[in-house]
C-alpha cells in the first residue's frame, strides 16, 4: 500500500521546508515531500503535495517545482490530479488522460508564465495547440488495455478552477458547453511551465466525484470523498504509472543507447 512515492526504491524524501524558496503545502492529504527515487530502474522525482492557487500562492509558485525539476534533469513530466467528472459517461474511480485543457484562470489574465520572460527556460510566446504528447496518449490507451483497464480510461479536456470551492450548477453547465470533461484545481499551471521549458508532458485525472449538474440533487461534492477516491484507486495507478514510465526509459534508451 501507500502513495507512488512510498514505492520508489532507493528512497530520499527532502521536505519542502528545507528548499530554500519553496512553498509549504498547506492542503490537508498533501504531505509536502519532494521524494527522489527509482521506480522500476528509473530515476524519478515524486511531488507528495502540490500546490494550488487557492493556497494564497501566485500561479508562477505553485509551479515553481516544474522549473526545479528541469534544472535537476528531468524531462518527462506525468501530472496527475483528482477531478470531478463533468462527461456524463464517466464514473467515479475511472481515469481521464488528459488530451487538451481549458485554462479558464488565463482567461481572466491570471498566467504561471506572467511578468517578464526568464529566457533560460522558454520563449516569451510558447505554443499551447500540442502541451499534452500524443505518443504518450497512445501509449498510454496501449498500457491501460494491457492492464485490462481500458473500460475505465477514458480521454478529454480537463479544467482547472481556482478554488477552493466546488463549482455552482450554472458554473457546471457552462464548463460542459465550452467542452469540459473533467473540472479541477491544478495542474494546468504545472503544464503550462513544464511545456515552457520544454518538457514532455502528459496528464491524467481520477474522476473522483461526478459534478452535480441539477438543481434538484441532494448531493454534495467533498474533500473526503476525493481522498478516499484517490486511495481507493491507488493501487491501480502506481501500476498505470509505473508501466507507462517504464515505457518512456525504453522509448528513451532506443533513442540514446
Ligand atoms: O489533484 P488536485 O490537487 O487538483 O485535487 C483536487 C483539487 C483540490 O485540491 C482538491 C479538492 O478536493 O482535490
Ligand atoms: N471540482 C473541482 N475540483 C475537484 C473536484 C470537483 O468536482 N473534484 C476533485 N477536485
Amino acid at each position: 500500500m501507500g502513495s507512488l512515492a512510498d514505492v520508489l526504491d532507493g528512497k530520499i524524501e527532502v521536505p519542502y521546508e528545507i528548499i530554500p524558496h519553496f512553498p509549504r503545502s498547506t492542503v490537508q492529504g498533501h504531505a509536502g515531500k519532494l521524494v527522489f527515487g527509482y521506480l522500476s530502474g528509473v530515476p524519478v522525482v515524486c511531488m507528495k503535495g502540490r500546490f494550488h492557487y487557492y493556497e494564497g500562492y501566485p500561479l508562477w509558485k505553485c509551479a515553481m517545482p516544474v522549473r526545479v525539476m528541469k534544472l535537476l534533469g528531468v524531462t518527462h513530466l506525468v501530472a496527475t490530479n483528482a477531478a470531478g467528472g463533468l462527461n456524463p459517461k464517466f464514473e467515479v474511480g475511472d481515469i481521464m488522460l488528459v488530451k487538451d485543457h481549458i485554462n479558464l484562470m488565463g482567461f481572466a489574465g491570471n498566467n504561471p508564465l506572467q511578468g517578464p520572460n526568464d529566457e533560460r527556460f522558454g520563449p516569451r510566446f510558447p505554443p499551447m495547440n500540442e502541451a499534452y504528447d500524443k505518443t504518450l496518449i497512445r501509449e498510454a490507451k496501449r498500457i491501460a488495455k494491457e492492464l485490462g483497464l481500458e473500460n475505465i480510461v477514458h480521454e478529454g479536456c480537463y479544467t482547472c478552477l481556482g478554488g477552493p470551492n466546488f463549482e455552482t450548477v450554472a458554473e457546471l453547465k457552462m464548463l460542459s458547453m465550452l467542452g469540459a470533461d473533467s473540472v479541477g484545481m491544478s495542474t494546468v499551471h504545472e503544464v503550462i511551465t513544464g511545456r515552457h521549458c520544454d518538457l514532455t508532458v502528459m496528464a491524467f485525472s481520477l474522476i473522483t466525484n461526478k459534478c452535480i449538474t441539477a438543481y434538484d440533487s441532494n448531493d454534495n461534492p467533498n474533500h473526503e470523498e476525493v481522498m478516499d477516491v484517490g486511495k481507493m484507486r491507488q493501487d491501480v495507478l502506481k501500476l498505470f504509472v509505473q508501466s507507462i514510465v517504464k515505457y518512456i526509459k525504453q522509448t528513451e534508451d532506443s533513442i540514446n543507447p
